[in-house]
């Protein structure tokens, strides 16, 4: 029995978390100056801001009072002048008040202080907390293809490294500025008043160090975004290199120096940008400070000879109390001035790492809920899936997008979860996601239909039965979004500039040799039809499968099968038609309830780092030990669970590595089951799995098919046996479909397929360890293949 629920965390709460506030509203909008967002940013925390702005004004006002008790102690206190121009004795009683107001003035000023850094360590670390949630949550709502383009290193390295970088600017800058400007104005009035002339000495170089401080800021502005990219790229190394794929990875193939020798290169970088950042200015700073240090030996100077020529202008008096308070007050500004100008550069260069953020918030998801979309409800869905008319290709990744960005980064290794571009940033996302959405959002709106010249096209299209009733029962106006009979039939129809040349006839399809298919799109390219970056995933696709039916999906690799399966949840969207379940289009219904409908069992099952109790109440947080119990035994994992010394609350580590391949497989299918979806997909994954585990598996999935309509990537012969109707993709096309004994009589695609990979029947699945026959027996391969999640 599985242990008692656990407490809830965030994975296991039952009611829905409070939606977040849109990051907008938090951090502004895309087109405001940074510095107002940063204000924005911080507008939570006005209330205790103005508290911090009183005390420093306070303070600031405090410490500018001391010079004048300072004068007055020398001259009315100390050396008072007596009406006949002589000094006469010291005046005692003025003496201790001046020197309680002495005392008091920093006295009051620390507490102040105390109390103004706690304000401020709150309202900084308060903001921070906020941009970073701000930015999870905006990250959370991206669609799938950003991460697929984005390497995680990347993404970890903003939220961590970039949001940890403002934390200064957020908990002390702001008050600094504030305090370091109310007490340079304090002394400069107060200087004004002590004197004018000796005043401008002070001054007379300022204007120079301003314009130096913005070129020092501008270069550092520019040295801290090449360090936060250095930064994400040596998390992503890390990230990569050091999980438990990238280990296992590098000890197979014995890269572990190579990938250290990665490390080493991009930390080298990292320590010379950390150098360069940390000298550039400091040669201003040095010329700022002597200036400073020098300027008490001027003023004495000038002092002299002011007094000396009797130059003083309105008869003014320049006591020695006056010059002591004055190079006191001159000295008290030397600190806060060059605080402030240290301060301007840090915001300077924040502003390096808060573009970075923005950048990312500025993302606009591409798959969101429409205004007005309303939610599927679970149990009046019946299942029926159709895809009409549907062209899709993926969002161009950023690698190609900016010319030389990725590609000198050179930190990507491949694999199939980064299929994408490995950008260092995010700079060219949205870049070619807006346009792309734009231009799709042009085609569904116009009435666009893709063209095709292709007649062996019209006869693939498949509608598993009844022909048209589905298609009639769309939502949308059949004017509003042509059919696909009235394209094949070769209606006459609106034609975008964008769209591909014709393309051949389905016949060229099912003439080439199966092996040969993935070669397909190249061949087009050559023939100048579609160019490499036209190339679609999936083109000119309409298909139906009833209620409850069992859809198999064959083709070769990279066909678009996946690519297939990932448009009905709508994690990836169609470039042009239309996904509907039961008649209405996935778009306009709430992803959240679009996600309650469609499960998935991947090919690569994900548990997170937890307790199998915790994994599976990932499907459905209020599912009892019972239920969860059921799932389990119907996935057949159950007695395997049990075994374990832990049992249900074994811990699966992370990406459940922990488990074997067939384990994962039963367990994610378990999963599923506690979420009871009406419509199931079905990566199946038979090279993963060895003989002892096959049959469990299949089982597991016949039970798990049952009662639901299921598209599945089928890899077991049975599977295929099994289903309403089978689908035949090539090349992002679909070029037969029908039950398997039709297939085989047509003799195209399925039949070279099913005489290849099933050896005309023969065999029932190809695994990890052997080739299991249709009749039961098995025959082990050669092992060559050290550990099923390492790729060879
Ligand atoms: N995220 C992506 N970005 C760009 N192209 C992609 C992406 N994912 C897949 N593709 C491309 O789309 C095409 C179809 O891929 P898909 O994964 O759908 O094929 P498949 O038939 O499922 O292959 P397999 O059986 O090997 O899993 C391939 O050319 C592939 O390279």
């Amino acid at each position: 029995m599985p242990a008692p629920v656990p407490p809830a965390g965030p994975r296991t709460t039952t009611a829905p978390p409070p939606p977040p506030p849109p990051p907008t509203a938090i951090a502004g909008t895309r087109d405001q100056p940074v510095l107002r967002r940063i204000a924005t940013l911080l507008s939570p925390y006005k209330a205790q801001l103005a508290l911090v702005a009183l005390a420093v004004v306070v303070s600031a006002g405090l410490t500018s009072v001391a010079p004048f008790l300072t004068r007055s102690v020398f001259d009315d206190a100390l050396f008072p002048a007596t009406p006949d121009g002589t000094v006469g004795p010291p005046d005692l009683t003025l003496l201790y008040w001046l020197i309680g107001g002495l005392i008091a003035i920093p006295l009051v000023s620390a507490l102040i202080g105390v109390g103004q850094t706690w304000l401020t360590t709150r309202i900084g670390n308060g903001a921070m907390a906020d941009l970073r949630v701000a930015l999870f949550a905006h990250l959370e709502r991206m669609e799938l293809a950003f991460f697929t383009s984005t390497r995680t290193g990347d993404i970890q390295s903003r939220l961590a490294n970039d949001v940890g970088g403002v934390r200064s600017v957020l908990t002390s800058t702001a008050t600094s500025i504030l305090q370091n400007v109310v007490t340079v104005i304090a002394a400069f009035v107060s200087m004004i008043v002590l004197s004018w002339q000796l005043t401008i000495i002070t001054l007379v170089l300022m204007p120079l160090f301003m314009v130096i401080q913005v070129r020092v800021g501008k270069r550092r502005k520019a040295l801290q975004r090449r360090t936060q990219e250095s930064l994400s790229e040596m998390t992503a190394i890390t990230e990569e290199s050091l999980g438990v794929s990238g280990v296992l990875l590098a000890k197979v193939f014995n890269r572990a120096d190579v990938e250290v020798e990665r490390y080493r290169r991009e930390n080298r970088r990292q320590t010379r940008l950390q150098v360069k950042n940390a000298m550039t200015g400091q040669t201003f700073f040095s010329i700022v400070s002597t200036f400073f240090g020098l300027t008490p030996a001027i003023v004495y100077l000038v002092a002299g000879l002011l007094i000396n020529g009797g130059t003083l202008v309105g008869g003014a008096v320049l006591t020695a109390g006056t010059i002591v308070a004055f190079t006191t007050l001159q000295s008290r500004l030397q600190q806060p001035l060059v605080q402030l100008m240290r301060v301007t550069l840090d915001v300077q260069t924040s502003f390096a790492l808060f573009g970075r953020l923005f950048e990312y918030l500025d993302l606009e998801p591409a798959i969101q809920d429409r205004p007005g979309a309303r939610a599927l409800r679970k149990d009046e869905v019946r299942g029926e899936v159709e895809l009409r008319d549907v062209w899709f290709r993926y969002p161009q990744t950023r690698a190609e997008s900016a010319p030389g960005g990725a590609a000198a980064s050179g930190g990507g290794r491949g694999g199939k979860g980064g299929r994408g571009a490995r950008g260092r940033s995010g700079r060219g996302y949205r870049a070619l996601e807006v346009p792309v959405v734009a231009a799709l959002t042009d085609m569904a709106g116009a009435n666009v239909l893709p063209p095709t010249s292709a007649p062996g096209l019209a006869a693939a299209v498949p509608v598993v039965d009844e022909p048209g009733a589905a298609r009639g029962s769309a939502e949308r106006p059949s004017a509003e979004r042509p059919t696909a009979e009235g394209t094949r039939a070769g209606t006459p129809s609106a034609v975008h500039p964008d769209d591909p040349a014709p393309l051949p006839e389905a016949r060229k399809y099912l003439d080439i040799d199966v092996t040969d298919l993935a070669q397909v799109g190249e061949d087009l390219d050559a023939d100048g039809r579609i160019s490499d970056s036209e190339k679609w995933a999936l083109a000119d696709l309409s298909l139906t499968v009833r209620a409850g039916q069992l859809a198999a999906l064959v083709g070769p690799s990279g066909s678009g099968k996946t690519t297939l399966t990932y448009l009905v949840p709508r994690l990836h969207e169609v470039t042009r038609g239309a996904v509907l379940i039961d008649g209405v289009d996935v778009r306009d219904v709430t992803q959240g309830s679009l996600a309650d409908v469609v499960g998935m069992v991947t090919q690569e099952p994900y548990l997170f780092h937890g307790t199998i109790t915790e994994n599976l109440r990932y499907a459905r947080a209020d599912a009892t030990d019972a239920e969860i119990v059921e799932a389990c035994r119907a996935a057949n994992i159950h007695d395997r669970i049990v075994s374990f010394a832990d049992g249900y609350e074994t811990i699966t580590g992370e990406r459940g590595f922990r488990l074997s391949g067939g384990e994962k497989q039963r367990l994610s299918i378990a999963r599923v089951l506690i979420k009871d979806p009406k419509i199931l997909i079905l990566d199946e994954a038979t090279s993963a799995l060895d003989t002892a585990t096959e049959r469990l598996v299949q089982q597991a999935l016949e039970r798990a098919m049952a009662d639901r309509t299921t598209f599945a990537i089928a890899h077991r012969l049975s599977t295929i046996m099994n289903a309403d109707v089978i689908f035949g993709v090539a090349d992002g096309r679909l070029v037969e479909h029908g039950t398997h004994d039709e297939l085989l009589r047509r003799g195209g695609l399925y039949a070279r397929l099913y005489a290849e990979q099933f050896g005309g029947g023969a065999v029932e699945a190809r695994l990890a360890d052997a080739v299991q026959f249709a009749d039961g027996t098995t025959i082990p391969r050669a092992a060559t293949h050290p550990h099923p999640d390492v790729p060879v």
